[in-house]
């Protein structure tokens, strides 16, 4: 029996991959940026990173973000975790990776404010001076929490 057109099954969207870097240094804070004007949820702070460009490995991908946008070159990373989520813009699954060494100075080259959170103080995000932080960005914050860094 035909479905009618409301019963249809909807086609499941395109998933978005994106590349997350959390930087992490030597005094255990992890930097954050601030989306700039123009792009979905601007002024909301998130991990430096973006999507993955057809045939790009993870971490080419995620080379090529953190130099396009805070102008540093890493030197290595860690898988640390994959999650999903569905925006009213993309649905999007972020592969997230630490990063503990690199080359140069984080500058923001977007014109985006730049930040470093102790991870200490991920609990108080907003006297911190890290608030609104993108929905997706949260669960990576309170795993970061458990994180044994040195
Ligand atoms: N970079 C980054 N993207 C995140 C995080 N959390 C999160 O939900 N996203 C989502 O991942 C998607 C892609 O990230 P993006 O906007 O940085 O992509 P991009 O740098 O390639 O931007 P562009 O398309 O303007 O060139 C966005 O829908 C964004 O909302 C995060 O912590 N960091
Ligand atoms: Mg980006």
């Amino acid at each position: 029996m035909a479905l009618a057109a409301d019963q249809e099954p909807t086609s499941p969207r395109p998933v978005v991959e994106v590349a997350v870097g959390v930087l992490i240094n030597g005094a255990g804070a992890v930097l954050l940026g601030q989306r700039p004007d123009g792009k979905p949820y601007a002024g909301y702070w998130e991990f430096p990173g973006g999507k993955v460009e057809f045939g790009e490995t993870l971490f080419a991908a995620l080379s090529r973000e953190l130099q396009e946008e805070i102008d540093v070159c890493i030197d290595q990373a860690e898988e640390f975790m994959v999650l999903e989520h569905d925006y009213p813009h993309a649905y999007v699954r972020l592969h997230i990776c630490l990063v503990k060494s690199w080359q140069g100075q984080p500058r923001g080259l977007e014109n985006q404010a730049l930040g470093w959170l102790n991870i200490k103080d991920i609990d108080r995000l907003s006297i911190a001076g890290f608030d609104p932080v993108l929905p997706a960005t949260l669960p990576i914050l309170e795993k970061l929490k458990n994180l044994e860094v040195f």
